[in-house]
């Protein structure tokens, strides 16, 4: 019986030459590390050097997550992932009202250079690669990097990370934007510059398809969408001045991995043969590294269950190949407990531990794209291609994302995908296991990780704290200097950082652009 995949393709019981009539590796393959980038962007892939294990985390207070941070790195992470709480993720400080029961809850709350330079305490800014998943305020939160950077006699020449700053998913599928489209570009745009004259082996975006996957998409949605989000990005920065090889390079993507192991690798190599074509065909960019696309990934959160979580690892161990036969440059592994809660210390050790026994245990780093011209991988690469560039072309159509998203296109595409596999889960067409097949009947007691709630009247403290110390009159003229900045054409990083450095904090900073820019009110409702 022929089974349909996630993105509701053909899946044949059995697949033979036949399945790849016509197909020509020179075209669809090349070599790894050569355009179209097929089997992986670097020509030696894991045999080189394996992928980064950099655990998303962040949880309470700077100085809770620092001490989770030294852990990780202890424990062989090799890359740090910053989670912030709601309020830093949407330009409020700690004390403002709307920010209250939410401090340190999904992430760390940062207010100002002094949570920053705590939350990187005694971690070298030179040797560790840093992500922020930061969106909105993601030019702040660089600024305060680069900062506290400074403060360690680190030159920016040599940070190097990447700020999510992905904002058009936000629209979509996320939620913490502030800004409407056209200041948010714009602001996006400044930060290529920036990025480009002072940190310039910063990634300065990831553009994420994570989010839609979570929210419901299919593979080729994921990947249709987040692909169409990027090429808005380039057109804006292009249109803004910049030569597109001088920003390109430093594009990064990120997506999901979910249980379905061989779409998601077909998923993954559809993606880097597209993202190559349209960077070369489209914007005409000549430099290697402008075609690359390089990503993150992520295993699939809302594949987790609460019920018998232990099983979680193994839905884990699973995704995680998927990324890795797809050739993914980082990874994080979920933790198994992460549908009921944080992360303990323990299940993020074991997150981190699965990666280790994927890399170092298994074959799949000993040669490159392992599933090179395997006859179902092969059609499935052209399939989930097929499928999203057919979708981007709709796109396209409505006169590309930001138009796509004030019509509500991808959000409506991607709930009425998430509503179908709501039904069909209901309906038990598709197997959870603890859920809708091999059910206990009754769950063994879990205790998570509970974040203290006191944090919210510590943050206060401290700011309040800062406020009396810092020297008022140069806050407030940083902040008039950034608003001239942000009605005007200059670059808005530079008057920033002023601000940031002055110790205005990041609801005081996100509160003067907001004056300014406005904010953006959704036009759609589900
Ligand atoms: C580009 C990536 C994807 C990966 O960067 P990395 O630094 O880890 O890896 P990399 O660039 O591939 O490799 C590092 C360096 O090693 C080199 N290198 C790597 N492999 C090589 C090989 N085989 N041969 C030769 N060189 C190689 C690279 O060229 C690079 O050097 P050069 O630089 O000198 O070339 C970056 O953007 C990244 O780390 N993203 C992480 C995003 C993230 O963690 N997001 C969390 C979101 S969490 C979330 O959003 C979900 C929940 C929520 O909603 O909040």
């Amino acid at each position: 019986m022929t089974r349909e995949s996630e993105s509701g393709l053909p899946i044949e019981p059995v697949y033979g030459p036949d399945a790849l009539e016509g197909w020509d590796p020179a075209d669809k393959l090349g070599e790894p590390g050569r355009y179209p980038f097929t089997r992986g962007v670097y020509p030696s892939m894991y045999t080189g050097r394996p992928w980064t294990m950099r655990q998303y985390a962040g949880f309470g207070t700077a100085s809770e997550s620092n001490a989770r941070y030294k852990q990780l790195i202890a424990n062989g992470t090799m890359g740090l992932s910053v989670a912030f709480d709601l309020p830093t993720q949407m330009g409020h400080d700690s004390d403002a009202p709307i920010a209250h029961g939410e401090v340190g809850k999904v992430g760390v709350a940062i207010d100002s250079i002094d949570d920053m330079r705590v939350l990187f305490d005694g971690i070298p800014l030179d040797k560790v690669s840093t992500s922020m998943t930061i969106n909105a305020p993601a030019a702040l939160l660089l600024l305060l990097y680069q900062l506290v950077g400074e403060e360690q006699g680190v030159p920016a020449g040599r940070l190097t990370g990447t700020i999510q700053n992905d904002v058009l998913k936000e629209y979509i599928a996320r939620g913490t934007y502030i800004f409407p489209p056209k200041p948010s570009l714009r602001l996006i745009a400044d930060i290529f510059a920036y990025c480009k004259a002072e940190i310039p082996k910063w990634n300065t975006i990831s553009i994420s398809g994570y989010h839609m996957a979570e929210a419901g998409a299919s593979p080729a949605q994921e990947i249709a969408f987040t692909l169409a989000d990027g090429i808005e990005y380039v057109r804006t920065a292009v249109a803004a001045g910049m030569d597109v090889d001088d920003f390109a390079p430093r594009l990064s993507f990120f997506f999901v991995s979910r249980t379905t192991i061989l779409e998601e690798v077909a998923k993954f190599r559809a993606a880097r043969r597209i993202w190559a074509r349209v960077m070369r065909e489209e914007f005409g960019a000549t430099d290697p590294k402008s075609l690359m696309l390089r990503f993150h990934t992520q295993t699939a959160g809302v594949q987790l269950t609460a019920q018998q979580p232990e099983v979680n690892l193994v839905r884990v161990a699973v995704q995680g190949l998927a990324a890795v036969l797809g050739g993914t440059q980082s990874l994080h592994t979920n933790s198994f407990d992460e549908a009921i809660a944080l992360p303990t210390d323990k299940s993020a050790r074991l997150a981190l531990r699965t990666q280790q026994v994927l890399a170092y245990e298994t074959d799949v780093t000993a040669t490159v794209d392992p599933f090179a011209g395997s006859y179902v991988v092969e059609k499935l690469t052209d399939d989930v291609e097929a499928a999203a560039v057919e979708l981007m072309a709709k796109v396209e159509e409505l006169g590309g994302a930001v138009p796509a998203i004030e019509h509500g296109f991808q959000k409506g595409e991607i709930e009425r995908n998430a509503y179908r596999i709501a039904l069909e889960t209901d309906a038990g067409e598709r197997v959870v296991v603890g859920v809708n097949r091999f059910k206990l009947d009754e769950e063994e007691p879990y205790e998570p990780l509970r974040v203290d709630p006191a944090i919210e009247a510590q943050q206060a403290a401290r700011l309040g704290a800062l406020r009396a110390a810092r020297d008022q009159g140069a806050v407030d003229a940083a902040l008039a200097a950034l608003q001239k900045a942000a009605s005007g054409s200059d670059n808005v990083l530079y008057p920033m950082k002023d601000a940031l450095r002055a110790r205005a904090t990041v609801g005081e900073v996100c509160n003067a652009l907001r004056e300014v820019w406005g904010t953006y009110v959704p036009t759609d409702a589900f």
